[in-house]
């Protein structure tokens, strides 16, 4: 049976990009999109790209409507998220919140990072963290409470966060990385991981021809990657803004263990080995590096591997979509793991070639 779907925020960037999955989904049936600022405007007026592809019409934030749908994606901001998710959940819904809002399991480093309280522990306590690959018994755990018919949360990983762990995480959890070393993090997202709003840094003529890095030894997703890769304080991450609309690429350079293997060969078997039962993380081969333009438009990942073998280095290099496996598509890939459907489900199979 399809499933009643709603999407909060789907004017946004990554919401407009969830309505597009959303709507081709076989099993969802797409019922409610909401913005307060387009409220009254069909999708296809304000995005002619929907054109003939739905009727819907935006409606607002707080449209009844929601309390009928059984699935609700929240993209929308943090603490919007942390607002809306309790009552969504307590009367039955699952929820996948694509905001930071119940990422971080200690909800003291959230109140650190994001310098406001968190209203709802308890919900934290219980959701699970969006990130298929690296956590699929968290999204089990879930899966199995919503089918004995419970109301469920999935925080899905951050954009930055999951390109950088899905390139790391199978070499820190193999032992390969220098217990104590610093991992140092370079990444480079397009301008739509900044959100609709323009301001100075994305208005196009600041962002076009500039390249330039922020939140430089501050940015929220520290702790996120620190989290997940469990490199609590050992974490060096430097994201920059390039001239592109969609793409993320991380490169993450990791300092080998005395035991470890300096064979590039050797690793890219190892990760292949890892993420053998993945169909959205492809690793390359050994020394070719991956591209965002490979992944625009889908929910893959890419991850390319090389050894400095003189600094006994590994520089993995992670690229994704940050509207796709950073954002909307991902959350359709939880979706189908928490409502029993095959991973893939709605999913697109190959990216916009050029
Ligand atoms: N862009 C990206 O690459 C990624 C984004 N995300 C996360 O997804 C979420 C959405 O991001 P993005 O699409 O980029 O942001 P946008 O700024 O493009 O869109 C935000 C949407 O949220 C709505 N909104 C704003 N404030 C509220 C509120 N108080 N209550 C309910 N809805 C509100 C807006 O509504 P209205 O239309 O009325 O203005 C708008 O539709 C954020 O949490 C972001 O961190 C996660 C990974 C990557
Ligand atoms: C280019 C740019 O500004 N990117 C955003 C991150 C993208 C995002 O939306 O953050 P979440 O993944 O946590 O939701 C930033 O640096 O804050």
């Amino acid at each position: 049976m399809a499933i009643t779907t709603g999407i909060v925020g789907a004017a946004g960037f990554a919401g407009i990009e969830l309505t597009r999955l959303a709507l081709r989904h076989p099993d969802f049936d797409l019922k409610v999109v909401t913005s307060n600022e387009l409220a009254g405007t069909p999708v296809a007026a304000e995005y002619p790209g929907f054109t003939g592809a739905t009727d819907l019409t935006f409606t607002t934030h707080d449209d009844p409507a929601l309390d009928a749908c059984d699935l609700v994606f929240l993209a929308v901001p943090h603490t919007a998220a942390l607002a809306m998710a309790p009552q969504l959940v307590a009367r039955g819904a699952t929820v996948v919140d694509l905001s930071a809002d119940f990422r971080l399991k200690d909800p003291a480093v959230y109140e650190r990072w994001y310098a406001t309280p968190h209203t709802a522990v308890d919900l934290l306590e219980r959701a699970a963290f969006g990130l298929p690959e690296l956590f699929p018994d968290d999204l089990e755990r879930v899966a199995a409470a919503c089918a004995a018919g419970e109301g469920v949360l999935v925080a899905c990983a951050g954009c930055y966060p999951t390109a950088t762990s899905l390139a790391a995480a199978p070499a820190v959890r193999a032992g390969l990385v220098q217990p104590d070393a610093v991992v140092v993090v370079d990444a480079i997202s397009g301008v739509t991981g900044a959100g609709k709003k323009a301001s100075t840094r994305t208005h196009f003529c600041f962002a076009d021809e500039n390249l330039e890095a922020y939140g430089v030894a501050t940015h929220r997703h520290t702790p996120e990657i620190e989290q997940i890769l469990g490199l609590e304080g050992r974490l060096v991450f430097t994201p920059h803004l390039a001239p592109l609309n969609r793409g993320l690429l991380s490169t993450v350079n990791l300092p080998l263990a005395p035991d470890a293997p300096a064979d590039a060969g050797e690793i890219v078997e190892l990760y292949r080995r890892f993420y053998a039962d993945d169909p959205f993380v492809h690793v390359l081969p050994s020394g070719t590096m991956p591209k965002t333009s490979s992944v625009a438009g889908t929910n893959y990942a890419h991850v390319g591997l090389a050894v400095n073998a003189t600094a006994r280095m590994l520089v993995a290099v992670g690229a994704i979509d940050n509207l796709g496996k950073g954002a909307a598509s991902q959350a359709v890939q939880c979706a189908n793991a928490v409502r029993g459907l095959p991973q893939t489900r709605g999913l697109e199979p190959i990216s916009v070639p050029v």
